[in-house]
C-alpha cells in the first residue's frame, strides 16, 4: 500500500519543500519572460546597427527561454517524481549528503552557478542514473562517458504530486533497510504495482517515474554501437526504446527526423504514437518494414496480400507451404546478396564483351574497347547505371572536344570550314547510333531476368533450397505485375546495386522493435542505411511468429550482419504487464531453451479455461465471460484468435449475439492492411495482437487440433496469453492443447 502522505515523519518538511520549488519555478518563468524581452530589444537594436549576428544569437537565445517556459509549465503539476541523497566519495563531511531531485524536466535559475541552481534535474540528466540504479546502498553514474562519480545513497524516495499537492512519499530505499534482491525490491515498490495494476491504456504509456535499473542501464547505452536486446514478454522493450530515443536526442542533441523506430506493423505504430510527444520525441520518424523498402525504392509498391501467414499456420497445403517457406527464406538470407552481386558481376561482363573500339574522323580519334572497360571498372562499388554514365559521359566527352579542338583550330584558319562541318556531323550521327543499346538497368526488369538466369544461383547451388521452384514461383508473381513482402528487400538492395542510394539520408541511430520478424537480408539493408552503426534492436525470440522469415538467434545478426561493429547483447527476464498468476501460465507455453519471465506484480486472481461443446454455446459464454470481464473494471479486452479468418468469423458472430441481446460492446474487429487498433473490445488473430496489450484476454480457442505441440503454435500461444495483464480466460473445443497441458 501507498503510505498515507501525513503520517510519513517528512510529510512537513516535504510539503515546504514543494511549496518552495512551485514558488521558484513562477519566479524563474517572470525571469525568463523579462530576459525573452530583454534579448527582443536587443535584437532590434542590432538589427538598426546591421549587426545580424548579433540579432541572430538574442533570436536564438528567446527560443531556448519560450523552450524552457514550455517545460516549466508542463511540469508545474507534477514539478518531480523523486529523490535521491547522495554522498560522492571523498566528501570530507561524514553529513555531506546532496539532495537531487527528479522530474520529467529540468527546473533551473536563470543562471546556474552550482548544482544547487537546479531545482529539479530531467530523468534525462547523468546524475539521474543514481535515483534508478541505487541498490545496496551505492550508486555511479557517468557524464560524457568519461567522468566517472560514485558514491553512498542514503535515500530514495518517490512521490506522488498531483496539481502541486503532495499526495504521496514512499521510500524505497533507506539505509538500513536493504532489500538484497531486485524481485523483493520490485515487489516491495507500491508505486510501481499501483501504476501495474491500473490496467492497460489504449495507447503505450511512458515509464519515467519508474524505470528500473536494468532498463534505465539500456536506455543510458552510448550512441555508437549495436545495443541488443531480448527480452520476455512484457518486459518493456518497447517502452524502453522509445525512452531511449528520447535520452539520445536530449543527451547528444541529434536532429529527430534522423531517428526512426522501425515498428511490426501500423497498428503497432498507431499504439506508440502518443508515447513520442510525451517524452520530446514527437518528430522521431515512425515506419515498418515496407515503408523502409518504399523509401530506398522511391515509391511506393502494392504488395501482393496472401494471407501468407494464415495459410502456414493453418498448415493444409503442405507443399505451396514449403515452397513459400523455402522462397522467404533464401530471399532473407545474405546468400541472396551473393545471387544478386552475381547478376550483376555477369550483366558488367556481358556489357564488356560487348565494348568494341571506337574510331572515328578518319582514325584521328580512337578509343580502345580496353580504355572504356578501364573507364567501366575503375570504380567498382560504383552502381552499374551510374558506371554506364560516367562511360558514355567519358566517349562523349571525348568525341565533343576533338571537334571543339578542330573549331578552335578552324578560328585560328589551321582547319578548313568543310572539314569542321563534316567532323561535326559525324559526331552528331556517332552519338545518334552509338548509345542505342545503352539503356540503364531497369529496376523491376533486372529483378524479373533475375530469376530468368538460372547460372546466377549458382552461389546457393549446394543448399537445400529446391530453385527450379522457387525460380518459376517468382517469375510468376512477377510476370503478373506484382510484387510479395519478401521481394522488398531484394528489390532495395538490388536498387543499390544498379542506381545506388545517393537520394536517401542515413540515420543517425535505428531502433528495431519486434526485431526477431526481421530477417538477416531486412538488418543488412539497414546497416546500410545508418550513418554511424547505431542501433538498439529489440526483440524476443520466444514471440518469432512468422518462422518462416523470423530469425531463430540473435547470434545470427551479431556476427554475419554486424561482425565488425561494437555490439552489446543484453536480457531482461522481468516482466511488468502481467501479473504473476498469468506469467505463470504463458510461462509453461515458453519454447524450450527460452528463459523464463519473471513477474513483479500479482492480483490474487488466476486464469480460468473452459471447454466449449457447441459453436452458439461459444459465442454465448464469451458474451458472458466479455461482461464479466468489464464488471471487474477492464477497459480493454482482446479476444485472440490463431488465424485471421477465424477473427473475422468470430466477430461477425459476436456482433450478431450483442445486437440480438441489446449489449452496448464496442465492439472491433482487427484485421486486414488497414487495420487500426482503438481499444474497448478487439477481436483479433494472434498476428495483429503483437506489441499490444489488454487488461483482458479471451482466447478464443486452445484446443489442442489448433495448437498442437508444435514450436509455431507454442509461440502463437505465447504471444496471445501474454497480451494479458490481469485478467485470462482461455476457450477451447475437444481437447485444450497439450501446450497447456504438460507439466
Ligand atoms: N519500469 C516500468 N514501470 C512501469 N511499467 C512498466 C515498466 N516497464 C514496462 N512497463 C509496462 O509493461 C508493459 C509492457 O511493456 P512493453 O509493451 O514495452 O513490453 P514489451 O517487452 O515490448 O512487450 P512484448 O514483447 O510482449 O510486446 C507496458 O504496459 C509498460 O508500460
Amino acid at each position: 500500500m501507498v503510505e498515507k502522505v501525513e503520517t510519513h515523519p517528512d510529510f512537513a518538511a516535504e510539503q515546504e519543500h514543494l511549496a518552495a520549488i512551485v514558488r521558484e519555478m513562477r519566479q524563474i518563468m517572470t525571469d525568463l519572460y523579462a530576459d525573452i524581452d530583454d534579448h527582443f530589444q536587443r535584437s532590434q537594436k542590432s538589427l538598426l546597427v546591421k549587426d545580424e549576428i548579433s540579432a541572430y544569437v538574442h533570436t536564438l537565445l528567446r527560443g531556448d527561454n519560450a523552450r524552457r517556459i514550455q517545460d516549466i509549465e508542463s511540469a508545474s503539476p507534477n514539478p518531480y517524481f523523486g529523490r535521491v541523497d547522495f554522498r560522492e566519495d571523498g566528501t570530507e563531511e561524514p553529513d555531506g549528503f546532496e539532495s537531487f531531485y527528479i522530474g520529467r524536466y529540468k527546473v533551473a535559475r536563470l543562471q546556474i552557478q552550482s548544482s544547487k541552481d537546479i531545482l529539479v534535474f530531467d530523468w534525462r540528466d547523468p546524475v539521474s542514473t543514481i535515483f534508478y540504479e541505487c541498490y545496496g546502498g551505492r550508486a555511479s553514474y557517468e557524464v560524457l562517458g568519461r567522468y566517472h562519480y560514485s558514491g553512498d545513497v542514503r535515500l530514495k524516495r518517490q512521490y506522488k504530486i498531483e496539481n502541486s499537492i503532495l499526495k504521496a512519499i514512499v521510500d524505497n530505499y533507506v539505509m538500513d533497510q536493504v532489500l538484497s534482491r531486485q524481485q523483493q525490491a520490485l515487489l516491495a515498490d507500491p508505486l510501481l504495482s499501483e501504476r501495474l495494476r491500473q490496467g492497460a491504456a489504449d495507447k503505450l504509456r511512458d515509464i519515467v517515474t519508474s524505470i528500473q535499473a536494468e532498463q534505465n542501464k539500456i536506455i543510458r547505452e552510448p550512441l555508437n554501437q549495436v545495443t541488443v536486446i531480448q527480452g520476455v514478454a512484457g518486459s518493456g522493450k518497447s517502452t524502453v526504446g522509445l525512452h531511449r530515443l528520447s535520452y539520445l536526442l536530449y543527451n547528444e542533441k541529434l536532429d529527430p527526423k534522423k531517428l526512426v523506430v522501425i515498428a511490426p506493423n501500423r497498428i503497432f505504430l498507431d499504439y506508440i504514437s502518443e508515447l513520442l510527444p510525451e517524452i520530446d520525441a514527437a518528430d522521431v520518424r515512425q515506419m515498418v518494414w515496407d515503408d523502409v523498402a518504399f523509401m530506398i525504392l522511391g515509391r511506393q509498391c502494392k504488395i501482393l496480400d496472401d494471407h501468407r501467414l494464415d495459410l502456414i499456420l493453418a498448415g493444409i497445403d503442405k507443399d505451396r507451404i514449403r515452397l513459400l517457406e523455402d522462397t522467404a527464406h533464401l530471399k532473407g538470407s545474405l546468400d541472396f546478396i551473393k545471387i544478386l552481386e552475381t547478376y550483376i558481376e555477369r550483366k558488367v561482363q556481358k556489357f564488356c564483351l560487348k565494348l568494341a573500339d571506337i574510331r572515328l574522323f578518319d582514325g584521328k580519334l580512337a578509343i580502345s574497347s580496353q580504355d572504356q572497360m578501364d573507364k567501366f571498372m575503375e570504380d567498382v562499388q560504383s552502381p552499374y547505371n551510374e558506371r554506364l554514365e560516367i562511360l558514355s559521359r567519358y566517349i562523349r566527352f571525348r568525341v565533343t572536344n576533338y571537334v571543339e579542338i578542330l573549331e578552335a583550330r578552324q578560328v585560328k584558319g589551321a582547319v578548313a570550314e568543310e572539314e569542321v562541318k563534316r567532323c561535326r556531323q559525324e559526331a552528331d550521327r556517332f552519338f545518334k547510333s552509338h548509345f542505342k543499346s545503352w539503356n540503364s538497368l531497369d529496376l523491376l526488369t533486372a529483378y524479373r531476368e533475375l530469376f530468368a538466369e538460372k547460372t546466377v544461383f549458382k552461389p546457393v547451388k549446394d543448399k537445400q533450397y529446391d530453385l527450379e521452384s522457387i525460380r518459376s514461383h517468382s517469375l510468376t508473381v512477377l510476370d503478373a505485375g506484382q510484387i510479395e513482402r519478401d521481394d522488398l528487400a531484394p528489390l532495395a538492395y538490388l536498387s543499390q546495386l544498379l542506381d545506388g542510394w545517393s537520394h536517401i539520408t542515413k540515420f543517425d541511430h535505428i531502433v528495431v522493435d519486434e526485431a526477431q520478424d526481421l530477417n538477416p537480408l531486412e538488418f543488412a539493408i539497414l546497416k546500410r542505411l545508418s550513418a554511424n552503426g547505431s542501433f538498439t534492436i529489440m526483440g524476443d525470440l520466444s514471440q518469432g511468429i512468422h518462422s518462416y522469415r523470423s530469425i531463430s538467434s540473435w547470434n545470427v545478426i551479431l556476427k554475419e550482419v554486424f561482425a565488425d561493429a561494437r555490439a552489446v547483447y543484453r536480457e531482461i527476464l522481468y516482466s511488468y504487464r502481467s501479473a504473476r498468476e498469468i506469467i505463470d501460465v504463458f510461462n509453461r507455453v515458453m519454447p524450450q531453451g527460452h528463459s523464463r519471465a519473471i513477474p513483479v506484480y500479482e492480483i490474487g486472481r488466476k486464469p480460468t479455461a473452459e471447454k466449449i461443446i457447441t459453436p452458439q454455446q461459444g459465442v454465448n459464454r464469451l458474451v458472458h465471460i466479455l461482461q464479466t470481464f468489464l464488471e471487474r473494471g477492464a477497459k480493454s479486452i482482446g479476444i485472440i484468435t490463431k488465424l485471421e479468418q477465424d477473427a473475422k468469423e468470430l466477430y461477425e458472430r459476436l456482433s450478431q449475439a450483442a445486437a440480438s441481446e441489446n449489449l452496448d460492446f464496442s465492439l472491433h474487429l482487427v484485421s486486414g492492411q488497414g487495420a487500426t487498433y482503438q481499444g474497448g473490445i478487439s477481436v483479433l488473430p494472434v498476428s495483429w495482437a503483437k506489441g499490444l496489450e489488454f487488461d483482458g484476454v479471451i482466447i478464443a480457442n486452445a484446443s489442442a487440433s489448433e495448437f498442437t505441440a508444435d514450436p509455431v503454435d507454442a509461440r502463437l500461444l505465447y504471444v496471445a496469453l501474454s497480451r494479458a495483464m490481469h485478467q485470462l480466460h482461455i476457450m477451447y473445443h475437444g481437447k485444450l492443447t497439450p501446450l497447456l497441458t504438460k507439466k
